[in-house]
C-alpha cells in the first residue's frame, strides 16, 4: 500500500468510489456544494482548460472513469488529450500545412500549439489594452496577427517557455529564444502580407479601379508609401514582440489560473491517500505547494489540469509544526516507511506584489510629479513637456501652408487697418526692397480696439498673406505660479521665432503682461513676476537685428493701460486702432459671413438692411448673428435662411431669448404697452430722436419685459445739445406716459433714469455743455471716487446742473406727451392687441413722420422703398439708444433695446 502512494503504475488498482468522490472538489468550487452523484455528472460538462464541453468522447471517458475502466488500463492508455492540445506535439503544425509545398519549408515550420479558450480570452483582453495605445493602422495589423495566433496556435516552444516561467524567472536563454521566435513570427506575418499585397497588385484591375487607385496614389505625399511599408512590415513585428512579451509577463505575474487552493483534507483524500504526491514545499511557513506525479495523476484524473507541467495545488497551514505533525500522522497511518516518506522542503518566496508594494508610494509620487509637470509645461510648439518644459513657450505655431488659410479678403470693413498692416506683408515677402534703401523695418504693430472687432483675424490674415509661420499666444499664457517662468517663456518664444524666420508672432491680450509697471515701491510679488515678463519682452524686441524677419503683432482692448516703453518706436512702432465697423463695414462683414449661408434673399438688400439693423455690432457679433439665423432656420426646418430668420437672430443677440414662460398679468401688460407707446411717440415727433422701427411687449432675456428697435439716423460720432436733449426727453417718455395714464408709477423706468443721468453728467463734466461748470473735463474713473478732482462747491454745482438738464428734458417730454395723449392711447392699444407693432403700423396710426429720415436707411424699411419682411413673431419693449461716454466713443445712434426690469435693475 505504501508503494501505491509513490508509484503511479499502481494507481489503477484504486477503487472507482474514491475517484468519484474526490474528483469533485478539484473541478470547481461550485461543484463542492453538489451531492456526490451530481458532482460526477457535473464533471462531465465542466470546462477545464483542456476539455471542451460537448465533445462526444467526454461523456464516454467520464463514464469510463466512473466505471473504473480507464483506471484498469493501468496507464497503458493515457488520458484523452485535451481539446486544443491534440496537435501540440504533432508534426503537422498549421504552418506546415500552409507552407508544406517544399520539404525545406516543412523542416523550418514550427510545431504549433493551439491556444486554449482561456488563453484566447487573455489574448483578447491583451489586444484590447494594446489597441488603446496604437494608431488604427497598427492596431489592425496586431489584431490580424492575434487572429492568426488564435487560428493556428503559437509555437510549442514558446508555450514551453511560458510554462517554465511559472516556476522560475525568465532566463537569458529563454528570453533570447522568445525574441527569436517573435521575430520569426513577425517576419512570417510581414512576408505573408507582402505576398498578399503583391497578389493584389498583379490582379487585373478595371480601368475605373486603376483610375481610382492612381488618384489615391497621387494624393499621397512622396514619403507616404515608404512609411506605410515600414509600418506594415517592421512595426507590426515590433508590436508583436511587445504583445507577446506583455502576454508572458502577464502570465508570470498572474499565475492564479495555473494554481488552485485546496484544503488539507482535500489534499489528503484526493492525492495523498492515492499516492499521487511527489513532493511538498512549504512556502513562507504558511502555504504548501503540492507537486504531483503528473503521469499518474493524468491517468487517474484525465481531465484534471494537474497533469500539465505548470499546474500546482496549494493549501494553507496554521503552523509548520502542526503541519509536520499532521503529515507524520497521515504517513504513519498509511504505514509508509521513513525512507520513502514524501520529501518536504522549506522555501521563502517573495511575490511580485511584495516587491512592488514597498515601491508603490515612490512610483506614485514620481508619476504625480510627472503629471503635474506635464500640465504645467503644457503642450506648446516648443515641445514643452515634462518638468523641464515649464519654462517653454506655450505659443501655438500655425503652419503657413496648411493652418493659416485666412487672407485679407476674409477680413472685411477695416480698409485703413489693412492698408497699414500691408507694409508688414511686403516686408516679409520682399525684405530686400527695404534693406537696399537702408530702411528700418517696423518691429511690430499694436492692434487695439473693442472685443470682437477682428484684431486676431487681421493678424492671422497678415500671416496668411505673407505665407510665413504664425506663432500665436495669449498674454496670460506667460503667467505661471513659478517666478521667472514668464520671462523664460518669452525667451523661448522669441528663440523659436528666430529659428523660423521669416515669421509673425501674435501676442493676444498683451495687457495681461504689458500693463504699465508700478511706480514707487508698492509692487507685490505677482507684479514682480509680470514686470519680469514685460522686461523680457522689451529686451527681446530690442534684441532683433534689423535684418531679422520677425514681426511682432499684439492685440489689446486696453491700449491705455500699456507700459509706455512697449509703445515706443523700435518696439510696437505702429498703433492700429480697430473700431466697431461703420454701416458700410458691417455690410461687408455680413457679405463675408453670408457666403457660407444658403439664402435666396437679394444680397444687396439683405446686407443693407441687416447693417442698418445692427449699429454698434462688432465683427464677432455679426458672425454670431449670421450663425444664429442659420440655426433658427434649421430649427424651423426651412430650406433657406430668410430675412425673418436674420431679424429674429438680431433680436436674440440684442435682447436675449424670448421668455414664453414669463406671463405678465393684464395690468402689467397695459403698463408696459403705455410705457413703450410713450417712447414711440417721442421718437416719432422729436426731430433729433430715432424713429421707432419695431416694438414688442413679449418678455425676453433676463428680466426684460419689452424690447424696441429704432431706426438710427446713421453712424453718428458727434452729438449736439439738441440731439442730446431730444434723446433724453425720449428716454424719459416711458415714465411720463405712465404718469399721464395711470394713478401710480412703476419701477420700470430705472434703466431710463440711469441713461439720462449718465448723459446729463457727461454733458456737464466732459462735454462743456453747462455754462455754470464751464469748459472743464472731469475724469470719472474708479480711482477718483475717493479723491474727487473738484471741490465740494463744484460737486454741488455739477449736481444742480445735471438736475436742471434732466428737468428740462422731462418738461420737454411731458409737454409733447400731454399734447399727444390720445395718440399714445392708440399706439398702446394696438400694441396690446398685436404684441408687436412695426414702422408701418405707426405710419398708419400717426401718419407720416413730420421729419425727413435717413434716406439710406429708410429705403430698407419703408414698405414703399424696401422689401421689409413681416415682423418676426415675438419681441419686447424698447427704449432709446445709449449714448457714448466720451466724444470719441462712437456709440451714439446705437439703437436698440431698452430693458424694462421688474426689479428696477439695469439690464442692458
Ligand atoms: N472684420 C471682420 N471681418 C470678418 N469677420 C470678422 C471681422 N471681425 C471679426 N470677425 C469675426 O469675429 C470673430 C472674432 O474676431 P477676433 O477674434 O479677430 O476678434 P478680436 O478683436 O481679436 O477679439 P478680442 O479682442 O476679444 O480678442 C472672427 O473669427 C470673425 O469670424
Amino acid at each position: 500500500m505504501t508503494t501505491l502512494l509513490r508509484r503511479s503504475s499502481n494507481l489503477a488498482r484504486l477503487s472507482k468510489a474514491h475517484i468519484d468522490v474526490n474528483i469533485c472538489p478539484l473541478s470547481s468550487p461550485l461543484h463542492r456544494s453538489l451531492t456526490r452523484s451530481t458532482c460526477h455528472s457535473a464533471s462531465r460538462t465542466r470546462t477545464y482548460a483542456t476539455v471542451s464541453p460537448g465533445d462526444p468522447k467526454d461523456g464516454k471517458d467520464a463514464n469510463a472513469n466512473t466505471a473504473g475502466k480507464q483506471v484498469k488500463r493501468d496507464g497503458s492508455t493515457p488520458g484523452k488529450p485535451a481539446r486544443g492540445f491534440e496537435g501540440l506535439y504533432s508534426d503537422a503544425g498549421p504552418f506546415s500545412h500552409q507552407s508544406g509545398s517544399t520539404a525545406n519549408q516543412q523542416a523550418n515550420s514550427p510545431q504549433m500549439s493551439k491556444l486554449t479558450e482561456e488563453e484566447q480570452k487573455e489574448l483578447d483582453s491583451l489586444l484590447g489594452t494594446i489597441r488603446k495605445g496604437l494608431p488604427a493602422s497598427e492596431a489592425t495589423a496586431v489584431e490580424q496577427s492575434f487572429e492568426e495566433f488564435k487560428r493556428k496556435g503559437i509555437p510549442s516552444e514558446i508555450r514551453e517557455i511560458m510554462a517554465n516561467m511559472k516556476n522560475r524567472p525568465l532566463d537569458l536563454a529563454s528570453a533570447a529564444k522568445l525574441i527569436s521566435w517573435t521575430g520569426k513570427l513577425a517576419r512570417q506575418q510581414a512576408s505573408k502580407r507582402i505576398a498578399e499585397e503583391s497578389k493584389g497588385f498583379t490582379a487585373p484591375q478595371s480601368d475605373e479601379n486603376q483610375k481610382e487607385k492612381s488618384k489615391e496614389d497621387s494624393k499621397k505625399k512622396p514619403g507616404d508609401k515608404k512609411i506605410g511599408e515600414f509600418t506594415a512590415n517592421l512595426d507590426t513585428g515590433t508590436f508583436l514582440i511587445a504583445a507577446l512579451v506583455a502576454y508572458m509577463l502577464y502570465r508570470t505575474v498572474m499565475p492564479t489560473e495555473n494554481s488552485k487552493d485546496i484544503t488539507f483534507q482535500e489534499f489528503k483524500t484526493t492525492f495523498f491517500d492515492k499516492g499521487l504526491v511527489d513532493k511538498l514545499t512549504v512556502i513562507n511557513r504558511h502555504r504548501v505547494r503540492v507537486d504531483l506525479h503528473r503521469e499518474a495523476t493524468g491517468r487517474m484524473y484525465p481531465e484534471s489540469p494537474a497533469q500539465h507541467g505548470n499546474f500546482r495545488y496549494y493549501f494553507s497551514i496554521g503552523s509548520v509544526e502542526a503541519f509536520e505533525r499532521q503529515l507524520e500522522d497521515a504517513q504513519n497511518s498509511l504505514g509508509i516507511p521513513s525512507s520513502e516518506r514524501i520529501p518536504v522542503s522549506y522555501v521563502n518566496e517573495t511575490g511580485w506584489m511584495n516587491v512592488i508594494m514597498p515601491l508603490a508610494p515612490t512610483v506614485l509620487f514620481v508619476l504625480g510629479l510627472y503629471w503635474v509637470s506635464r500640465r504645467a509645461g503644457g503642450g506648446g510648439a516648443g515641445g514643452s513637456s515634462g518638468i523641464f518644459g515649464i519654462g517653454k513657450s506655450k505659443a501655438k505655431k500655425f503652419n503657413h501652408e496648411t493652418d493659416v488659410q485666412i487672407r485679407f479678403k476674409d477680413v472685411a470693413g477695416m480698409d485703413e487697418a489693412k492698408q497699414e498692416i500691408m507694409e508688414f506683408v511686403s516686408f516679409l515677402k520682399t525684405p530686400d526692397q527695404y534693406q537696399r534703401l537702408g530702411a528700418k523695418i517696423p518691429r511690430g504693430a499694436l492692434l487695439s480696439g473693442p472685443p470682437g472687432t477682428g484684431k486676431t483675424l487681421l493678424a492671422k490674415a497678415t500671416a496668411g498673406e505673407s505665407q510665413v509661420p504664425f506663432f500665436s499666444i495669449s498674454g496670460s499664457e506667460f503667467v505661471e505660479i513659478f517666478v521667472g517662468v514668464g520671462a523664460s517663456r518669452v525667451r523661448d518664444l522669441f528663440q523659436n521665432a528666430r529659428k523660423n524666420t521669416p515669421c509673425i508672432i501674435f501676442i493676444d491680450e498683451i495687457d495681461a503682461v504689458g500693463k504699465a509697471r508700478a511706480k514707487g515701491g508698492f509692487s507685490s510679488g505677482g507684479n514682480d513676476e509680470r514686470e519680469g515678463t514685460l522686461n523680457q519682452i522689451l529686451t527681446e524686441m530690442d534684441g532683433f537685428n534689423t535684418t531679422d524677419q520677425v514681426v511682432v503683432l499684439a492685440g489689446t482692448n486696453r491700449p491705455d493701460v500699456l507700459d509706455k516703453a512697449l509703445l515706443r518706436p523700435g518696439r510696437f512702432d505702429r498703433h492700429i486702432a480697430i473700431d466697431r465697423p461703420t454701416t458700410e463695414g458691417r455690410k461687408q462683414i455680413f457679405l463675408v459671413h453670408l457666403k457660407k449661408i444658403v439664402t435666396s434673399e437679394d444680397m444687396d438688400h439683405l446686407t443693407g438692411r441687416l447693417a442698418a439693423l445692427t449699429p454698434g455690432f462688432s465683427g464677432a457679433d455679426i458672425a454670431n448673428c449670421v450663425n444664429e439665423a442659420a440655426l433658427i432656420a434649421a430649427r424651423t426646418s426651412a430650406d433657406k435662411v430668410a430675412m425673418t430668420h436674420f431679424e429674429q437672430a438680431i433680436e436674440r443677440v440684442i435682447a436675449g431669448l424670448e421668455k414664453k414662460s414669463l406671463v405678465l398679468n393684464p395690468e402689467e401688460k397695459r403698463t408696459v404697452a403705455y410705457h413703450e407707446a410713450g417712447h414711440a411717440i417721442c421718437g416719432w415727433f422729436f426731430k433729433y430722436a430715432d424713429p421707432l422701427l419695431k416694438v414688442s411687449i413679449i418678455p425676453r432675456g433676463q428680466g426684460t419685459l419689452g424690447y424696441a428697435q429704432y431706426l438710427p439716423q446713421g453712424d453718428a460720432y458727434l452729438m449736439n445739445v439738441n440731439q442730446l436733449m431730444d434723446r433724453m426727453a425720449m428716454t424719459l417718455a416711458g415714465r411720463v406716459s405712465e404718469e399721464l395714464h395711470f394713478d401710480t408709477v412703476t419701477s420700470g423706468a430705472s434703466d431710463d433714469f440711469n441713461k439720462v443721468t449718465r448723459m446729463a453728467t457727461a454733458m456737464v463734466t466732459k462735454w462743456g455743455m453747462s455754462s455754470k461748470i464751464g469748459y472743464l473735463f472731469y475724469e470719472d474713473d474708479q480711482q477718483q471716487q475717493l479723491h474727487k478732482p473738484f471741490s465740494e462747491a463744484t460737486a454741488q454745482n455739477i449736481d444742480s446742473e445735471v438736475r436742471r438738464i434732466v428737468d428740462e428734458a422731462y418738461k420737454q417730454c411731458r409737454d409733447l406727451l400731454t399734447e399727444k395723449k390720445k395718440e399714445i392711447g392708440l399706439v398702446a392699444e394696438e400694441l396690446l392687441s398685436k404684441e408687436v407693432i412695426g414702422r408701418d403700423d405707426l405710419v398708419r396710426i400717426l401718419g407720416k413722420r413730420p421729419f425727413e429720415d435717413n434716406k439710406e436707411f429708410s429705403k430698407y424699411f419703408d414698405s414703399t422703398g424696401g422689401k421689409s419682411a413681416p415682423p418676426p413673431p415675438p419681441q419686447e419693449l424698447v427704449d432709446p439708444p445709449p449714448v457714448g461716454d466720451g466724444p470719441n466713443v462712437p456709440t451714439p445712434g446705437v439703437a436698440i433695446q431698452r430693458i424694462w426690469d421688474r426689479r428696477g435693475n439695469l439690464f442692458s
